[in-house]
């Protein structure tokens, strides 16, 4: 049984459709990320998983439940982690752990739960008086509370400097270690790519590309790109003839080549034997910014011209 199945979900908002036709399944253990822009629509796929929205059409299940049907069962095994919590302002952290621990039958001891999100010293705080960050730490605290089969976490880490993300992205890989699985949403790029097993690439309300990160990286087909400086003239029909190279250019001294195999090696070899002097040579491989862009067409932070479109 998968953890997570989502069919041919579809969800529309009056005239706006913030999600076409997503399937996706999830494994159990395995952390799976749904990374896109603002506005892509993962907020809404999760919302949808979570049972807080009700899908226009598609099927969701989770551990084989309906979100909807088996209510009360899919939420002793679910540990939902949203965007924007909205949280009783005047309680104290450990109140709110302490509050959310109940609804489960089974679940973490608060204390220990608020020591591993880093808020013991914010223990016996109110909710309003917390910072931002600190807020975010306790909704992955109160998401975790029913040590939970299935977790989603959406942007878990926004607003959070680095240091507490790396503590949160800690958590993120014991909930691995536990064999919790994990639905991780989010627009940052380093997040995806350490964390996750798999991902899926949704832009606009559709997925165009799910896989590893590294199948997404080799499946965009853009090969490796090796780069040096050159002084003084260079016939480059010494690169071009090579079956490794698929372009050459040069801009001033700067040569950037691009193909794939043994590119670097034979690059090198053919400037040898030319007797070119190159300096400062480097082989650049693709990485998922560089797949990113060239399955959806623009970068992941490039949002302007995501929020124009909407
Ligand atoms: N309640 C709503 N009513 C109308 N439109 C909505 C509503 N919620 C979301 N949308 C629209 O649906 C689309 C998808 O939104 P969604 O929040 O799922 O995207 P997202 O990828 O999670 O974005 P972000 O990273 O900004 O949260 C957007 O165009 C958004 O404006």
């Amino acid at each position: 049984m998968q953890a997570i199945e989502v069919n041919e979900l579809h969800k529309r908002y009056g005239s706006t459709v913030a999600v076409h036709d997503v399937s996706l399944s999830v494994r159990q253990g395995e952390i799976f990320g749904i990374l896109g822009r603002n506005g892509a629509g993962k907020s809404t796929t999760v919302e949808c998983v979570a049972g807080l929205l009700r899908p226009t059409s598609g099927t969701v299940r989770v551990l084989g439940l309906d979100p909807h049907r088996d209510r009360d069962r899919v939420r002793q095994v679910l540990g939902v982690q949203l965007q924007s919590s909205d949280l009783h302002n005047a309680l104290t952290v450990r109140e709110l752990v302490r509050l959310y621990r109940s609804f489960y039958g089974d679940g973490a001891d608060p204390d220990e739960l608020i020591d591993r999100v880093g808020l013991t010293s914010r223990r016996d705080h109110r909710f309003e008086n917390l910072s931002g960050g600190q807020q975010q730490r306790l909704s992955v605290a109160l998401a975790l509370v029913g040590n939970p089969r299935v977790a989603l976490l959406d942007e878990l880490t926004t607003g959070l400097d680095p240091q507490a993300r790396r503590d949160i992205w800690a958590l993120v890989e014991d909930l691995r270690s536990d064999g919790v699985t994990v639905l991780l949403v989010s627009h940052l790029m380093e997040e995806i790519e350490r964390l996750c097993d798999r991902i899926a690439i949704i832009d606009a309300g559709r997925i165009i590309a799910l896989d590893t990160p590294a199948g997404l990286v080799s499946g965009a087909g853009l090969g490796q790109r090796v780069r040096f400086q050159v002084n003084g003239p260079f016939d480059q029909a010494v690169l071009d003839r090579l079956p490794e190279v698929t372009s050459v250019r040069v801009e001033g001294g700067q040569v950037t080549v691009r193909g794939d195999g043994d590119l670097l090696q034979s690059v090198s070899r053919a400037l040898v034997h030319g007797n070119i002097i190159a300096t400062e040579t480097r082989l650049e491989r693709p990485n998922l910014d560089d797949a990113f862009l060239a399955l959806t067409g623009r970068a992941l932070n490039d949002d302007a011209t995501t929020e124009d479109s909407r």
